[in-house]
């Protein structure tokens, strides 16, 4: 069935020295769960070469947070997918709700990002999630669902055989405010259901993880859900212990 995956999101945050910390406490970890769950991080881009020397040799596997959609040109300040994937990646982020905020990215610009990711050989993390007032307003699954189906136009819903989705409801980001694990597996089988109205044997095999607030204490119960196969973790990767715990919980219930 699906193996679970925890997946650390560092955001816009380490030191050569923490992050040498960090990976360093994280790789035994990793290789006890390797058998039962997958364990990554997903770093900032500057510090993704470091990531793969530490890293290498252990069963930690590392992503980035973002990716272009060009393989190499006159786009500065960009990382492109075929760069990431010679220092190691195997996963690019992308469409996370900060770069849907911030940088303007729609679901047709995240799309190509998708695209470009799985054609250079990185699985990409397709992040997708309401707003408190789109949640509030029972619209969840009209903006899942089209952040979805952009995805499913350009790249087809066989695309989905090689990518992981991250459900982040954009309220619990970084507010404590976890989804309640109720919540969040009606979601995640509402975006099964609707793959599987394409193919049902893509959706039944589609990781789907959970993001927003999940850490040591909300993620036993969030990985107990039959449709939640794991997180998608910002501030409490950042912490040894606290993301140790978090893949101790998939462990627990792979
Ligand atoms: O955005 C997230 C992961 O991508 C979630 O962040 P927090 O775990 O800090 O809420």
């Amino acid at each position: 069935m699906r193996k679970p995956l925890v997946m650390g999101n560092w955001k816009l945050n380490g030191t050569k020295e923490s992050v040498t910390a960090l990976v360093n406490a994280l790789k035994a970890p990793a290789d006890k769960a390797a058998a039962k769950v997958d364990v990554a991080v997903c770093a900032p881009a500057v510090f993704i070469g470091m990531v793969e020397d530490l890293a290498s040799g252990s069963k930690l596997q590392w992503g980035s947070e973002d990716c272009d959609v060009h393989t190499k040109g006159a786009f500065t300040g960009e990382n492109s997918p075929t760069m990431l994937r010679e220092f190691g990646c195997t996963y690019a982020i992308v469409g996370h709700s900060e770069r849907r905020e911030y940088h303007k990215e729609s679901n047709e610009c995240v799309a190509a990002k998708y695209k470009a990711a799985q054609e250079n050989v990185l699985i990409p993390v397709l992040c997708v999630g309401e707003s408190e007032a789109e949640f509030d307003a029972g619209r969840t699954m009209d903006i899942v669902r089209a952040e979805l189906k952009a995805v499913i136009d350009l790249c087809g819903i066989e695309s989905f055989k090689n990518a992981v989705i991250a459900y982040e409801p954009i309220w619990a980001i970084g507010t404590g405010k976890t989804a309640t694990p109720e919540i969040a597996e009606k979601v995640h089988a509402d975006i099964r259901a609707y793959l599987a109205s394409f193919d049902a044997d893509v959706a039944a095999g589609v990781r789907i993880l959970y993001g927003g607030s999940c850490n040591a204490k909300t993620a036993p119960d969030l990985f107990k859900q039959p449709d939640i196969d794991g997180g998608l973790v910002g501030g409490a990767s950042l912490k040894a212990p606290d993301f140790t715990a978090i893949i101790e919980a998939a462990e627990a219930n792979a």
